[in-house]
């Protein structure tokens, strides 16, 4: 076996051990927001977790670190919140891209309520920017959202399919298309999104407007240090 299938393998185990443990956790979560179990039983169970977080914390990353799952240039994120099958508060959303538009899907449990049975509006736009962001990132140019509006049309149920749709619309009429003195193109994408229930996907509960760019040498510079953000 060669240093790089060796590397890879270990990889692939590394995400392997950090999605069982993302799903444990996140079915833990799940757990304890159902649960109407007895006072003393929500203690010892409470004392049992408290007691697993040193062994987690033994090793750990700080502030703008990467981890293991994501090396340089991989341009993985196994612990985004939406998409990271590593971050148990992420459903995780699954996403694809299908004809130039990025398709989510995933199903919201209790751990994500708002109005009772329904999604919190706030999750729906977590869910949203993500996608609009995937949308965005398909055109080969990965950018950061500077503006994110929301309708909400009808309530998003809880335990349900749900599908999640990002696209881009037509760029800002009124702003320069062509590098400027800031030597990048400094134009804003328009990216549209909808949330809707799987099983009738062209009734739009909530849909989204955002706009997004694309970081300079000098913003990457001051927010990221100079390392390619997206990669
Ligand atoms: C496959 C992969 C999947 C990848 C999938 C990944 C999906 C992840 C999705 C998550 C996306 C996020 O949540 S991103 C996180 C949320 N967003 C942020 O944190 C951004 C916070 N905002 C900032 O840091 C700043 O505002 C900046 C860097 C964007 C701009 O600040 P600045 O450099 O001081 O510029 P400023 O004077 O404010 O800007 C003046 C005007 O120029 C515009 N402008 C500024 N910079 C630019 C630019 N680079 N390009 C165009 N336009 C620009 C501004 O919008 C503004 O327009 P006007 O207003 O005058 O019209």
């Amino acid at each position: 076996m060669t240093q790089q299938e060796d590397q890879q393998e270990e990889l692939a185990e590394r995400r392997a051990a950090v999605a069982e443990l993302g799903a444990a956790v996140r079915a833990l979560t799940d757990a304890a927001v159902v649960s109407e179990v007895d006072d003393a039983t929500l203690r010892s169970v409470a004392a049992a977790v408290a007691e697993l977080v040193p062994s987690l914390t033994a090793a750990r990353r700080e502030r703008h670190e990467r981890p293991a799952t994501d090396p340089p240039g991989s341009g993985h994120r196994w612990y985004n919140p939406v998409i990271g099958a590593g971050n148990p508060m992420a459903p995780p959303v699954h996403v694809e891209l299908v004809d130039g538009r990025a398709v989510g899907t995933c199903v919201l449990g209790l751990a994500y309520e708002g109005p009772r049975g329904y999604v919190h509006g706030g999750i729906s736009a977590l869910l949203l920017d993500q996608i609009l962001g995937h949308a965005h990132g398909a055109s080969g140019r990965p950018g950061m959202t500077i503006s994110l509006s929301l309708r909400y049309r009808g309530p998003v149920p809880l335990n349900t399919p749900l599908r999640i749709t990002g696209w881009l619309g037509e760029s800002d009429p009124g702003r320069p298309s062509d590098a400027d003195d800031h030597g990048d193109d400094r134009q804003p994408s328009h990216a549209i999104g909808t949330i809707s229930t799987a099983d009738e996907p062209d009734s739009v509960l909530v849909e989204a407007r955002g706009k997004f760019i694309v970081p300079n040498r000098k913003q990457v510079q001051r927010i990221f240090g100079g390392e390619d953000f997206a990669r």
